[in-house]
Parts: structure tokens; sequence; C-alpha cells
């Protein structure tokens, strides 16, 4: 598991730590660990052209002591403060006695840059870049320099990835302490390029974390083989409502996924019976009503379900059992013109909505992303999954995970329909709604990846590379 950090949350640890250290060892751990990584992006030191862009904090003092580090091992170092009077002073001493220079905007060299280095504001940023440095930013950017972020690129806010204004689009950041979330969730993903995460010894002194991200091998443990004592029953049984006799392509691939991910038993209720035991022979379906599916330990119901009143019948005889349930695509439209459906629950409920269906269900996503799904989550004490290109888990109780993995590949018709059918079958088995909601997006994410890597995908290629990417995944931690 992968924590992600606040400044807020940060701030106390970093001062923590300090009180048995020297002042500015943190500091100089950040600087050496982003020396490192630079010089490792940079392949041959001695002569590469830096361009580095000061801020008057923290964020800027690390950049000078880095950008040191770099000269005094032959690098030419240029550095633009932008605002002289406040510049690190520690940092530019050290600067100036390896042999960088302190240079104007317009000497910078940026047009002959191989590595720009962004230390202009980090955890300390509030609101959009102001005009000097987006105007720096936009002459930095424009030249051939690999563009590197001092702990968060400079114009994307940490806590929440809200770019309101001009930011610096790294290649690379280099993060100290913990990975914050702005650098993996909302517009600040986009900007962030690879992260590096150095350490600089917080280990012991971080709070719990604001939100996580699961790793292959927190996935890989939910998904473990049938032990001799198993049989179609033991391994969670996920009844699916979805698609229609016109449309049957959503049942199909819900159901897919489902069996797919974990063979069991999967039983489908509704008017795409035909299309669905056609595809799928190994699923019990049934033409009826839900009750007459037979039973089951978790329900999906809503990918092409439709929205009338038959259709809310049928959410809304699902919605009153006991049972774990995911409500995706038109069952969220009809959760937002009945949202005490879902209030009304005691049993977990998870919501898959993307941004518009979240729109009509809580209001505008906004650009906090993790804030968004909390707020929906408390609303209807209900879990929810907000798609997009890092989806965001959160559960009522404030809970979070952001997903990591994934490819654009996945922006394509009937993949959510994929998920709500994987997302299904880990709540089947027991799963807590947040560990299964996170970890579907987890798995889905992965087998975008892997049928990408065969060329453009459609949703049918995800259910076909489940199996070998849970192999994988189960590989992965051996
Ligand atoms: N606190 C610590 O113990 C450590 C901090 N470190 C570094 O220190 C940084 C935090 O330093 P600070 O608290 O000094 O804050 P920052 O350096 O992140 O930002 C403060 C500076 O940015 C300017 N600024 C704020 N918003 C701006 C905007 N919208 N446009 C332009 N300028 C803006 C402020 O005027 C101020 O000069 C971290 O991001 C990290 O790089 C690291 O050295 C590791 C240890
Ligand atoms: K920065």
């Amino acid at each position: 598991m992968i924590g992600l950090y606040t400044a807020a949350q940060l701030r106390p640890a970093e001062q923590q730590l300090l009180a048995g250290l020297r002042p500015d060892t943190l500091m100089q751990r950040a600087a050496t660990g982003l020396a490192t990584i630079c010089a490792g992006l940079l392949g041959r030191v001695a002569g590469a052209r830096v361009v580095l862009l000061v801020g008057s904090g923290d964020n800027g003092g690390d950049a000078l002591l880095a950008g040191a580090r770099l000269a005094a091992r032959g690098a030419q170092v240029r550095a633009v403060l932008l605002s002289p009077e406040g510049a690190h002073a520690g940092g530019l001493a050290a600067l100036e006695r390896a042999g960088g220079r302190v240079v104007r905007g317009e000497d910078a060299g940026f047009e002959r840059a191989d590595l720009v280095l962004d230390g202009i504001v980090g955890i300390g940023g509030s609101g959009p870049l102001r005009p000097p440095a987006a105007e720096l930013v936009a002459r930095a950017t424009a030249g051939p320099g690999l563009l590197v972020a001092v702990d968060v690129p400079s114009g994307v806010a940490a806590d929440t990835g809200e770019v309101p204004g001009a930011a610096f689009a790294a290649q690379h950041t280099i993060t100290f302490g913990a990975v914050k979330p702005g650098l993996v969730v909302g517009a600040g993903r986009g900007l962030a390029g690879t992260v590096h995460l150095v350490d600089i010894g917080l280990g012991g002194v971080l709070p719990a974390p604001d939100a996580v991200q699961l790793t292959d091998a927190d996935v890989a443990a939910h998904l473990d083989a049938p032990g001799a004592d198993d049989d179609k029953y033991s391994r969670g049984v996920v009844g699916v409502i979805a698609g229609s006799a016109t449309y049957p392509g959503a049942g199909v691939l819900c159901t897919g996924a489902a069996l797919r991910t974990r063979p069991g038993l999967v039983r489908y209720a509704g008017t795409a019976a035909a299309g669905v035991t056609a595809a799928w022979p190994e699923a019990l379906v049934t033409s009826g009503r839900p009750g007459d599916a037979g039973r089951v330990q978790a329900w999906v119901a809503g990918p092409g379900m439709g929205t009338d009143d038959d259709a809310l019948s049928v959410l809304a005889e699902v919605l009153v059992t006991d049972l774990p349930v995911v409500v995706d695509a038109d069952g969220l439209t009809l959760v937002s013109r009945h949202p005490e459906l879902v209030r009304d629950r005691s049993a977990p409920t998870v919501l898959t909505p993307h941004d518009r269906e979240f729109a009509r269900l809580f209001g505008d996503v906004g650009p906090d992303r993790l804030a968004a799904a909390r707020r929906g989550a408390a609303e209807l004490g209900c879990t929810v999954l907000l798609k997009g290109d890092a989806t965001v888990v959160a559960d009522a109780t404030g809970r979070t995970h952001v997903n990591a993995t994934g490819t654009p590949w996945l922006a394509t018709a009937g993949t959510g329909d994929v998920l709500a059918g994987v997302l299904g079958a880990l709540l089947a088995t027991g799963l807590p709604a947040a560990e299964a909601a996170a970890s579907a997006a987890h798995l889905h994410g992965r087998a975008g990846q892997l049928a990408a890597e065969h060329g453009p995908l459609i949703a049918g290629d995800l259910v076909r590379r489940l199996p070998e990417t849970v192999a994988r995944l189960r590989g992965s931690v051996g």
C-alpha cells in the first residue's frame, strides 16, 4: 500500500523528526536524493546544462542545494531567482561555492538546457501560479530540457491535484518523504510525469495517510486460488442485472467479467437472459425477477438495464435485500431520482459514477476529486467509486483509495460494464466494499494495460484478459 499525505500531515511529521536533528538535515537529504535522480536522468553530469527555477521557499532551497551538487560534479548550473532577496541563503551560497551562477530569466539559456529543475513552489503553494512564475514556467517548458519538478510541479495543488492556472508540466517529479495526492489524482496527475519518491526518514513519524494506493501485491492478496474444500458456491455467488432484450451487450460483458474474475457461480436475472446464456453457458440465468435467480452473495445492478418503472422496481427489489450491491450506469440514474433507495440501506452499496453521473447524484465533481468522492459517500452512507483517469474510491468513513493502474485505451464503450462485473465478483467474496472497489479498479486497470499491449482494445478484450491479469498479479508476488 502506498500512503498519500497532505501538507498538513507532512509538516508536523517533519517537525517531529527534525527535533532530534540539525535544522537543515531533511533539506540536505532531499537535495541529495534530488541530485542523484537528476544525475541518473541526465546520464552524463559533467558538462550538462542545468537551469534551476528558484522560488523563495524551501522548495527553491532544495533546487539550489541539488544544483550545487550537480555543479560540483561538473554540470553548468544556472539559477533564475523569482525573488532574489527571498532565495534560500544557504542554498544560494552552496550553489555559488560549487561554481553555479545566478542569472536573469533572459540569460537562462532554456533553448539549450539539458534539464530544467522546477523549485518555484512545493507544498507551500496556494492558488494559481503568480504571473512572474507563470511566465518563467512558459519559457522554461518551451525549451528542449528534461522537465523535472521538485516535490510537486509548481502550479499543482499538492493536496488535491487541482491546477487553477499555469503549471509546470513535468516529465519527472521527485517528491520527498511521501507521495502527495496531487501527484496521482485530478489534473495534477497529468502534470507530474513519472513520480520518484525520496526517503527522507519520515517513515516512523507519519500518521495514517490521507488516502492510499493499492499495489499489485495488495490486490493479489484478494485473489487467492480455490482451496480443496471450495465448491462453486463457496467462492461467492454474484447476481447480475444488466442489459436488456434489445441491448444484451451490457449483460454479456458484466456477466463475463464476473465469471472471469472469480470463477465459481454467476447468476443472471433479466431480459437479456437469452443473449447472456448464448455467450456464457456457465452462467445460471433467469429472464424473471432478481428473486427468481436463486441465492447470491452480492448483486451488480444497472448496466444497460434501462431507467423506466420496470427497471426501477427491479433495482428497488435488489436494494431492499441485506446483500452488498454494486449500482452502475442506468442504476445510478435511478438512484439519482430515488436516493432513499441507497440511503436507507444497512448493507454495503457501491456506486460507480463517472463525472456526469456523479453530478446527477451529488452535484459537480469539481477540481478536488478526493473530496467529491468522500462527499458523495458520506451523503448516501455508501462507497463511491468515482471513475476517471485515476479512479477514486471513498467510503462513508472517509477512507479513500486512488487507483494507480489503467490506460487511456480504457475510454471505450463497455469497459464500465466490465468493471461492474469485476467489482461484483470481489464483493461476493465478502471483501469490505472499499477494498473490493479499489481492488476491482486496480485489476480492471491492469487488464486494460495488458489488453493494450496487443493493440487498441475493446471491452470484450478486457474480459478475455482477466484470467491472465489475475495470474500475473498473483505471480508478481510469488
Ligand atoms: N519542511 C521540511 O522539513 C522539508 C521541506 N522540503 C521542501 O520544502 C518545501 C516546502 O517549503 P515551504 O514551506 O518553504 O514552501 P514552498 O517553497 O513550497 O512555497 C513557498 C513559496 O512559494 C511562494 N508561493 C506560494 N504560492 C505561490 C503561487 N501561487 N505562485 C507563486 N509563488 C507562490 C511563496 O511566496 C513562498 O515563497 C517542500 O515542498 C519541499 O520541497 C524538503 O526540503 C524536505 C524537508
Ligand atoms: K516545484
